[in-house]
């Protein structure tokens, strides 16, 4: 199975990649939905963050008030990790459980889109790598017009993250999203030609049908073997 990662910054246009991925047939792993599974009311990330944060951080139906929380973990760098500390094992597990069903499904070539691929250390899983990257000045605008949400705000969730150039610089592909969605989508025609290259043998291996071959085969090796002794 080969595990793309996609990462980039908040607003680089991971979500709009992710997109173009599906519409071609290759199944994609959100971490951002899963991350808002595992704070569901009732939920084990959901008990966590309310015993650290307390119910101040709770709407009336006892979920979560995601604009709350958001506004004191991207104003305080000890409260995001805190927050970040409580819901990674959640998290990890929740995106291992995805990947998982689509291994049993048979997929071959899978894209996992996580913003803190780096930082979570979850680029060890992916390979390669895709970072989405987009000038400073053009990820600060796509951010406010997408969220409605002030300057201040804004600069406050891109330096909650990897410093974008550094994320480019682990990359093993680059998707410059400057400029329009046309260069994007030809942009992007390159990056499918590569990553949907014929499976490596360790990759083949790692799918679902090269176990299944690894298991015949060892079954038939001992069954012969036991006949010919
Ligand atoms: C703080 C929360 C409640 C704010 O929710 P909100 O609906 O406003 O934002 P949303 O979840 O849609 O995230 C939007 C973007 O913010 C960025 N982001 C989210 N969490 C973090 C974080 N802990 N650190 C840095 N950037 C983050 C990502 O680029 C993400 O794509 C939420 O982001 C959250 O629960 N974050 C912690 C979980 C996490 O790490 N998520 C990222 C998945 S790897
Ligand atoms: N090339 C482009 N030209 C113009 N607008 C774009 C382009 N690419 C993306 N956008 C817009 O920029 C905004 C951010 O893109 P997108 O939501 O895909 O980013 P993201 O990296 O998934 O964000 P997040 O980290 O918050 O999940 C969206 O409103 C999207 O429509």
């Amino acid at each position: 199975m080969r595990i793309v990662g996609l990462t980039g910054g908040i607003a680089s246009g991971k979500s709009t990649v992710s997109n173009l991925f599906k519409a071609h047939g290759i199944p994609v792993v959100d971490a951002d939905i899963v991350a808002r599974n595992v704070l569901k009311k009732g939920t084990g990330g959901w008990k966590k963050v309310v015993a650290a944060f307390g119910e101040d951080i709770l709407l009336d139906n006892g979920e979560v008030d995601r604009a709350k929380l958001g506004q004191t973990v991207f104003s305080d760098p000890g409260k995001r990790q805190l927050l970040n500390r409580l819901l990674a094992p959640f998290i990890s597990c929740g995106i291992l459980m995805e990947v998982l069903k689509l291994w049993i499904k048979g997929c071959s070539i899978i894209v996992l889109d996580v913003p803190l691929l780096f930082e979570a250390k979850m680029d060890k899983w992916t390979k390669p790598i895709v970072v989405i990257w987009v000038d400073p000045e053009t990820q600060l605008q796509r951010l406010m017009s997408r969220d409605g949400s002030m300057e201040e705000e804004a600069k406050s969730r891109i330096n909650a993250q990897m410093p974008l150039d550094l994320k480019r610089s682990k990359a093993d592909i680059v998707i410059d999203n400057t400029s329009s969605l046309e260069a994007l989508h030809e942009q992007f025609q390159k990056v499918l030609t590569q990553i949907t290259k014929p499976l490596t043998w360790t990759e083949f291996m790692l799918s679902r049908n090269g176990a299944f071959l690894a298991l015949f085969s060892t079954f038939f090796g001992v069954a012969i073997f036991r006949r010919s002794s």
